[in-house]
């Protein structure tokens, strides 16, 4: 076990739902998969979707991908802690994983829409900490929408359509950061993720402290 924030201490802890949320094409996919790779103690809450599957995507690691009868299933088998539609395809967010990995006091990620941070906000409230990502501008938001293997210009145009009903939500969450450089933005998400975890480290340092005040007290009464 250890006190750096890489490394939480994981029996005495409850783990953190890190939620991230942008318009479509910002960079959250970008940053929060590298942040899975690089930081110690961090689980993805894999979503599953009615969405197809991308070139660079795998089943159970990126997506559970869904017919809409399965889907639809799932929903009436209470499976999802929230589920949404975005654009014309439905995500949901499974019950399962969660609540074990955050008792085992691992951090888990969700890289979720508006209505899904709302949602794990209202059910899980003490849990979440949320990010919304902006892009720098809605000139570079659509270059990074053309630039990625599946776009067709009609996909890109309702991506971006979505852009302004998304980013009218960014006061709901608890921390912004601007995707202008992809590195400075990386190092702001971390350092919200390691903020967190220190902020909540406080609260299982009570017994330490009373030892310490305890040996304080003793010391002021000559013992
Ligand atoms: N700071 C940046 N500068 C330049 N390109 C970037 C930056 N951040 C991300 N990109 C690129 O923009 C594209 C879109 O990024 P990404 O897929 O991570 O977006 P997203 O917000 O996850 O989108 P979606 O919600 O549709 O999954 C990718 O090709 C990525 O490499
Ligand atoms: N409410 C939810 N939104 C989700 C979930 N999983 C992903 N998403 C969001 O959907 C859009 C589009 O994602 P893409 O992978 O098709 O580009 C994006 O904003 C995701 O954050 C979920 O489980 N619930």
């Amino acid at each position: 076990m250890s006190n750096n924030p890489l490394q939480p201490n994981r029996p005495d802890r409850r783990g953190i739902m890190f939620v991230v949320s942008s318009p479509s094409g910002a960079g959250k996919t970008t940053l929060t998969r590298r942040m899975l790779k690089e930081v110690e103690g961090v689980e993805l809450s894999v979503s599953a979707t009615t969405r197809a599957i991308r070139p660079d995507e795998e089943e159970a690691v990126h997506y559970y991908f869904k017919s809409h009868d399965e889907f639809r299933s799932l929903i009436g088998g209470d499976q999802f802690l929230e589920w949404a539609q975005v654009f014309e395809h439905y995500y949901g967010t499974p019950r399962g994983k969660v609540e074990p990995l955050l008792r085992q006091g691992i951090d888990v990620l969700f890289d979720v829409d508006w209505q899904g941070a709302r949602m794990l906000k209202q059910c899980m409230p003490g849990d979440v900490v949320s990010v919304f990502i902006l892009p720098p501008s809605i000139a570079e938001l659509k270059k990074r929408l053309e630039g990625r293997a599946e776009a067709t210009p009609e996909a890109v145009m309702k991506r971006l359509l979505g852009a302004g009903p998304d980013i009218k939500r960014w006061g709901e969450y608890d921390y912004v950061i601007m995707n202008d450089n992809i590195e400075t933005a990386y190092e702001e998400l971390r350092s919200i993720l390691y903020t967190e975890r220190l902020a909540r480290r406080k609260a299982s340092q009570g017994a330490r402290v009373d030892v310490l005040l305890a040996d304080a007290e003793k010391l002021e009464k000559g013992g």
